[in-house]
């Protein structure tokens, strides 16, 4: 990975990854803005996952490379069924861990820090939830616990896998909410969605099958009918469609 001028967003180029060996990636090649909300969809398997988690760096490109803002280290928030029930700790702690990117683990809070973990609280709407053990809380609560802790870190660069899968329409309201506010605040917010009406709502969006980019861009021009079809295998790619994204596979 390696870090641009800053005044740019994310580039992905020419990038392949995959597990022990297989490759799941093809040659995925974007950019995703800086100050904006870029939503990934496609199906199941697709590849959404496993490239939020390359340019979180958490999982290597085998080729290509992707380019951060100069400097950031990205915030990433899992999917809340990879957060163990058992772990013995407070909502007011998950999203103050939010905080050790800066302070290093188990450091003191600063003032600072103090009022950020606040904020972040009060903005996913579970102040009252502070003292609740995560794994207490209904799935929701603790997606807006997940989501507040990737905010508290006040990166440059958020990633978020499924943050609004299974919630309701005020829960979803409020983290689409908190999101749009990160991005008007300068953010690269980059999320995985199965909900098209939110892709729809993003600034920037890319569909992936089978590990190959399908198409990138507004949402508008990207979620097109044609472009579900083909993605979702509801009918024969064109032959337009085959030669522009798949290289003729
Ligand atoms: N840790 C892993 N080890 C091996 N293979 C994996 C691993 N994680 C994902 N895969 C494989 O990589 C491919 C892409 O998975 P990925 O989770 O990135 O897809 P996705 O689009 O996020 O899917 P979903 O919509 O189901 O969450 C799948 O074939 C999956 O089986």
């Amino acid at each position: 990975m390696t870090h641009s001028d800053g005044s740019s967003g994310i580039e992905l180029d020419g990038v392949a990854a995959g597990y022990a060996g297989r490759t799941v990636l093809h040659a995925i090649t974007a950019r995703l803005p800086r100050a904006g909300v870029t939503a990934i969809v496609g199906p199941n398997g697709s590849g959404k996952s496993t490239l939020l988690s390359v340019v979180a760096g958490v999982l290597r490109a085998d080729a290509g490379s992707v380019t951060l803002p100069a400097g950031v280290r990205p915030a990433f928030v899992v999917q809340r069924s990879a957060v163990s029930d058992s772990l013995p700790i407070t909502v007011h702690e998950t999203v103050a861990m939010g905080r050790w990117a800066h302070r290093g683990p188990w450091r003191r809070l600063s003032e600072e820090d103090r009022e950020i973990v606040a904020e972040e609280l009060h903005r996913l709407e579970i102040t009252g939830l502070s003292r609740r053990r995560l794994g207490s809380l209904s799935g929701g609560q603790r997606q807006r616990a997940l989501v507040a802790q990737g905010l508290a870190q006040r990166s440059r660069v958020l990633l978020l896998d499924e943050p609004t899968t299974g919630l309701d329409i005020p829960a979803r309201r409020t983290i689409a909410a908190a999101l749009a506010d990160a991005a008007a605040a300068g953010t690269a917010v980059v999320h995985v969605t199965h909900d098209l009406a939110e892709a729809d709502r993003a600034d920037h969006c890319l569909l992936l099958r089978d590990g190959r980019l399908l198409a990138e861009g507004p949402p508008t021009a990207v979620l097109t009918q044609d472009a579900l079809d083909t993605a979702w295998g509801l009918r024969r790619p064109t032959a337009t469609v085959m030669n522009e994204t798949s290289g003729g596979r």
